[in-house]
């Protein structure tokens, strides 16, 4: 349950290049989220006047929503080095130890997957993030003690999938807090017209907007979608000339190519309604049997696709466990069971 989420839009080789060069580097760059940039640009704004670090950041929300590009940005503006890590890579008291007491005034530490850490080295984070300091034990046997050493200010940013998973007193230690909500149409529109003058990419307003329709909210999809829409935009197809514009119709047909359906559902998702509908009579039925029944990890499921399946109503959460919405059944064509009327008056009611 806690393994990683894969993230299949993850990029990896020339994409993953390609897509560094898209990440925003100022907050003026970075598209939307208006709520988190505005209250972010107050924090930042008052430190620097007081001449302080930034109190610690917590940012959650499912992946590829722009939490690395975030942390990032604010050293930026904080005029701060940014030192990076994740939850997982800490695994002993002396690594997070180290990487403390290295730090210089203002730093920012990044720590990625935060609700990944072990519980030793998230005790060692209490102190440091409270007190800027951290107790070390020297020695062992009798002649063991523990030496208080100061750490300077510094800004601690922490990201996760799952702040559900984060303990109690490591999430009362952020004073600020930030949470993502998916992307919605018109921003991805206006992410996608960026990306694509970034790329150098010929693109109608309409073609962009077909992308970011069915980009499931996420920059990071949208991106890679944009990237795959060009490929089919450089070759002749029934869509076009192959001129290397993307057009609604190039857009919509490399979009059909890589089973991102109307609605903007991938492969997955798909995959994971039908089981739901065809497999366990719509539901209600746990997360980790839908899981099994698509083979994916449960984690993933519910960090990477439910999410967004829920928002959208194609999907429920319910006590009994996740139930198909009426809108799941109608954008299938599936006849949803006669007792399947009752789950829906449920949800309404
Ligand atoms: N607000 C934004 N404006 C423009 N582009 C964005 C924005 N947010 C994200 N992106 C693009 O999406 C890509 C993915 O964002 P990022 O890597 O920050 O996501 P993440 O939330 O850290 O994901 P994960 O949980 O998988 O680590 C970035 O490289 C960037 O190009
Ligand atoms: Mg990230």
């Amino acid at each position: 349950m806690d393994s990683a989420p894969r993230d299949a839009s993850a990029p990896s080789g020339q994409d993953a290049d390609l897509e560094k060069a898209l990440r925003p580097r100022a907050l003026d760059d970075f598209i939307g989220q208006r709520k988190i940039k505005d209250n972010l640009r107050v924090f930042i704004t008052a430190a620097l006047q007081r001449g302080e670090a930034l109190d610690h950041v917590i940012l959650s929300g499912p992946p590829g929503l722009g939490k690395t590009t975030l942390a990032h940005i604010i050293a930026e503006e904080m005029g701060a080095e940014v030192k990076t890590t994740s939850g997982p890579a800490l695994d002993k008291p002396a690594n997070i130890a180290g990487l403390l007491t290295n730090l210089n005034e203002g730093d920012v530490l990044f720590i990625d997957e935060i609700h990944r850490l072990s519980p030793v080295v998230e005790e060692y984070l209490y102190s440091a993030m409270e007190d800027y300091a951290i107790d070390i034990l020297i020695d062992s046997g009798p002649s063991a003690r523990s030496v208080r050493i100061a750490l300077p200010p510094f800004t601690l940013i922490g990201a996760t999938t799952r702040k559900g998973l984060l303990t109690a007193p490591l999430r009362a230690r952020f004073g600020v807090d930030f949470r993502y909500d998916y992307y919605d149409v018109d921003t991805l529109h206006r992410i996608v017209l960026r990306s694509a003058s970034l790329m150098k990419v010929a693109i109608d307003e309409d073609g962009a907007f077909e992308i970011a329709r069915r980009s499931r909210g996420t920059p990071r999809i949208a991106n890679k979608l944009l990237r795959r829409t060009r490929d089919f935009a450089e070759v002749e197809t029934e869509a076009g000339p192959g001129d290397g514009r993307v057009t609604r119709a190039v857009a919509d047909h490399a979009l059909n190519a890589l089973d991102v359906d109307e609605a903007g559902l991938d492969e997955m998702d798909a995959r994971i309604l039908l089981a739901l509908m065809e497999k366990f009579d719509g539901g209600p039925v746990g997360i980790s049997t839908i899981a099994v029944a698509v083979g994916e990890d449960a984690g993933t499921v519910e960090e990477v696709y439910e999410p967004y399946l829920i928002q959208e109503g194609f999907m429920a959460r319910t006590p009994r466990g996740r139930v198909a919405t009426r809108r799941a059944y109608d954008h299938f064509d599936v006849v949803p069971p006669l007792k399947q009327s009752d789950i829906f008056d449920e949800l309404i009611g």
